[in-house]
């Protein structure tokens, strides 16, 4: 027991995470050193035990079957603000085999091994704790950018998806994202590289499709000099500059045929030969391909290699278009006004526009959401966006056969918001130019839903 614990008269609570195998009984032996353990065996015990219990302290038992279920639930954790210190227990000590050991500092203030030294594991925790307790309550401020789910969205589509993102990440296979353009799937790559045990290397994307024929086999895998005319010097390619990191390949269906082949032979034995030169070079990084096109017909067309597709198409994440989680369009919707609105103004989007929104397919996915709400909020001279402000006039309910009682609403809630607006909110002014009771004026703003 450390002197702080015995001066102190609260318990010290420890949570301890055991999602796999059992690798010694930690809780029997700690009581006894004056800590009240906690254990979870799953991610949503954990949670419930956080959000019940003032845990400062954590401690995870870490076995290679469950290192991805243990980072994943940490993260997840501290989405959620509980920022305990984390302390890992694995069988062995770590060397150059243990395949978490680069994870082992982003995720774990200390790490013992067995057989464990109780009093040493005892300090560890004791420090952490007492350290902790000093800290001023930092609710979810010492959650970073890169922790956050960068997927907006709250339905289940989206929700999985983040999980199943978060999952993929932690291990360091290649990766496909397939999905419409806008998608997010450029987004979800840098997510899972800010996310893997590589987020200190560099990351590398490369648009398969923007690079001229001419010299996309040197801007992959670079050239010595002389190589060819205008080679002056040596060039470095994308692949060698990801050394240590993540190449992202966006457009891979436009991968020249003929560059598929020195492509999978990378992937193949991880070393590149750049161009004019005699030395194969070592290159480790983790590969993140994407792609909007169907690659099952682009191998029936003769243009993407099937032996490359197996390959590549291990762990698939398919992006969902925005049309697929209507429930979230109107967050979405919201939160990009938001983010669009300049400091001193404010913007709303008008009822029709909302249902001209939830009508629209949006083709452009969630890049064309951005794009439309950003040229509205310039372009509009009122505070209201209206669908012909977002370029989508025509789709809403209005014209797509709604019925009597929503189109009522519809035309009642501009009636009323522009009243509102030409008598500068004053609403007895406002129901007298429209010649009904101050009584009807708010019925019809209640039923239309309008914030005064
Ligand atoms: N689910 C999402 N949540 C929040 N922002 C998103 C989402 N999806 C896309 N975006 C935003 O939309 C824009 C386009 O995203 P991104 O470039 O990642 O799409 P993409 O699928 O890679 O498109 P492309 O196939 O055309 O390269 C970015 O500004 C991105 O931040």
């Amino acid at each position: 027991m450390t002197k702080s614990a015995k001066k102190s008269c609260r318990p010290r609570y420890l949570l301890i995470l055991e999602l796999g195998q059992q690798i010694t009984d930690i809780a029997s032996e700690l009581a006894h050193h004056n800590w009240h353990c906690l254990t979870a065996t799953s991610v949503d015990c954990a949670m419930t035990l956080a959000k019940q219990y003032p845990i400062h302290v954590a401690i995870a038992q870490l076995t290679p079957t469950c290192q991805t279920q243990v980072f994943s639930t940490i993260t997840r954790l501290k989405h959620a603000g509980h920022t305990m210190q984390w302390v890992a227990i694995t069988s062995t000590p770590c060397n150059n085999t243990t395949k978490f050991r680069h994870s082992l500092p982003e995720y774990f203030i200390d790490y013992h091994h067995l057989p464990l030294d109780w009093h040493r594991l005892d300090h560890t925790l004791g420090h952490a704790n007492g350290m902790a307790e000093l800290m001023p309550p930092t609710g979810n401020s010492s959650i970073t950018a890169a922790t956050l789910p960068p997927l907006l969205g709250k339905g289940k589509l989206i929700r999985d998806l983040n999980a199943k993102i978060e999952r993929v990440a932690y291990v360091d296979n290649t990766i496909l994202l397939s999905g419409e353009t806008g998608t997010g799937k450029g987004l979800c790559a840098r997510w899972i590289h800010a996310l893997s045990a590589r987020h200190a290397g560099p990351m590398i994307s490369v648009n398969c499709g923007a690079l001229p024929p001419s010299l996309i086999h040197s801007a992959l895998f670079g050239h010595e000099k002389g190589a060819f005319t205008g080679a002056d010097q040596r060039y470095l390619g994308h692949i060698e500059r990801a050394h240590k990191g993540t190449l992202f390949l966006d457009e891979i269906a436009d991968l020249p045929i003929e560059l598929q082949v020195n492509l999978l032979q990378f992937i193949e034995d991880c070393t590149i030969e750049r161009i004019g030169g005699s030395q194969p070079i070592e290159v480790d990084c983790r590969i993140i391909f994407a792609t909007h096109q169907n690659l099952e017909t682009a191998i029936e067309e003769g243009r993407f290699r099937e032996d490359l597709y197996h390959r590549i198409n291990i762990l698939r994440l398919h992006m969902p278009s925005l049309r697929e989680y209507q429930e979230d369009i109107m967050l979405l919707a919201n939160i990009i006004l938001k983010e669009c609105t300049p400091a001193d103004a404010e913007f709303h989007f008008s009822p029709s526009a909302i249902q001209a929104m939830q009508a629209y397919d949006w083709p452009g996915n969630i890049r064309e959401m951005k794009n439309r709400i950003q040229r509205a909020v310039v372009m509009s001279d009122t505070p209201r966006i209206t669908e012909s402000a977002l370029g989508i006039a025509g789709h809403s309910k209005e014209y797509s056969g709604a019925n009597l009682a929503e189109q009522r609403t519809v035309i009642d809630t501009e009636v009323l918001l522009r009243a509102i607006e030409r008598n500068n909110h004053n609403i007895s002014a406002a129901a007298r130019e429209l010649n009904i009771s101050r009584t009807t004026f708010y019925r019809l703003v209640r039923k239309c839903h309008i914030d005064l």
